[in-house]
């Protein structure tokens, strides 16, 4: 086997951060482009070392008239590699990002779940991160959504979403396919200038590089990973609080507990607090609503959250109310 200095650098990460298990079962989403190949052949390459159970997974999304071969050439790839490959092919799906991501992700879980595997892992790497932290931050994010894409997360109870890649470039793995001789799909909706990650990817980071700084993109991607750390202090923290905090049996949580946190715990544990007792993820708004309540004077209540709950103030406690 041909051992490059990527093959070294990604032993080694994986060794520091733990996030693929020796004997894990892993599937390996593949696009069929230059980042996905390049993660299955590391993958394939360190299995005998990590001693993974391996598996390729591809999604048609059934948009441009020649997916069939994309299909082909990654099927063809995981006979050579004698990996089991498992496809999903979308039906009517619209031409949205959005949409097919969603698409996507629930494929992979369900592929999965059929199949016992506990990781899926993806071939985003630093230079989709360092778009990912832009697009956010002109969207308004907070520090969570500059993180911009994390080492790993649940998808289900039991299934992990793993990017081992997210220190590695774009450039890089483009070098590693051409070295290795991969067989990469050039997707045409990635020159595609109506979606703004494009735009971001093709014109915003190749004007800061050259204008601001050549390694623009690296130095994004250092800056999502050193909040990453700092975000997983204070998700810890605002547990703490909350458990603190929070009615054991009722859906309510003591007000001046709250008041007594700092703002950036506040919200963070609000969030926690919102995400138990309401059946959909709270926004920003939202969140800003109830943090209104823990100054404000008794029987103050939020207007109604999607699906009619209110969030009121019941001295010493903010509970949240069913219609
Ligand atoms: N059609 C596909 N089939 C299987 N895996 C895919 C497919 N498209 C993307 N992936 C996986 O997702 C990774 C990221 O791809 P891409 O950047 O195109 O997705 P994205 O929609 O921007 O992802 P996210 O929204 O999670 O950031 C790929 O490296 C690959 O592992």
């Amino acid at each position: 086997m041909f051992w490059t200095p990527l093959h070294a650098q990604i032993d080694r990460s994986l060794k520091h951060r733990q996030i693929l298990p020796r004997g894990s079962r892993v599937l390996i989403a593949v696009s069929g482009g230059q980042d996905s190949l390049c993660l299955a052949k590391l993958c394939l390459d360190l299995q005998p070392k990590w001693e993974w159970n391996l598996a390729i997974a591809h999604c048609d999304h059934q948009w441009q008239a020649d997916s069939q071969t994309n299909v082909k050439q990654v099927q063809e790839l995981a006979q050579t590699w004698q990996l089991p490959f498992y496809l999903k092919t979308a039906t009517q799906l619209r031409e949205s990002e959005a949409e097919a991501r969603t698409w996507r992700y629930q494929s992979l879980i369900e592929i999965a779940r059929d199949r016992h595997y506990q990781i899926v892992v993806t071939g985003h790497t630093a230079s989709d991160r360092a778009e990912t932290l832009l697009y956010n931050l002109v969207r308004g994010s907070g520090a969570d959504g500059l993180q911009s894409l994390t080492w790993k997360r649940p998808l289900t109870n039991t299934i992990n979403l793993v990017r081992p890649l997210l220190e590695v470039s774009r450039q890089q793995t483009l070098e590693f396919c051409q070295q290795l001789n991969l067989p990469v799909w050039q997707d045409a909706t990635n020159q595609d200038l109506k979606y703004a990650r494009n735009r971001i990817r093709q014109d915003l980071i190749p004007y800061l590089q050259q204008h601001f700084n050549p390694q623009a993109d690296k130095h994004l991607a250092q800056t999502a990973e050193l909040l990453q750390a700092d975000i997983a202090y204070l998700e810890e923290s605002a547990t703490k609080i909350r458990l603190e905090a929070q009615h054991q049996s009722e859906r309510a949580i003591h007000r001046l507990v709250l008041k007594s946190a700092p703002l950036a715990l506040q919200r963070r544990v609000i969030r926690q607090f919102l995400i138990e007792v309401l059946p959909h993820s709270p926004n920003f708004q939202q969140i800003e609503k109830v943090m209104r309540l823990i100054d404000a004077p008794n029987r103050s209540q939020t207007d109604p959250f999607p699906g009619g709950a209110i969030a009121k103030v019941e001295h010493p406690w903010i509970q949240v109310i069913n219609p």
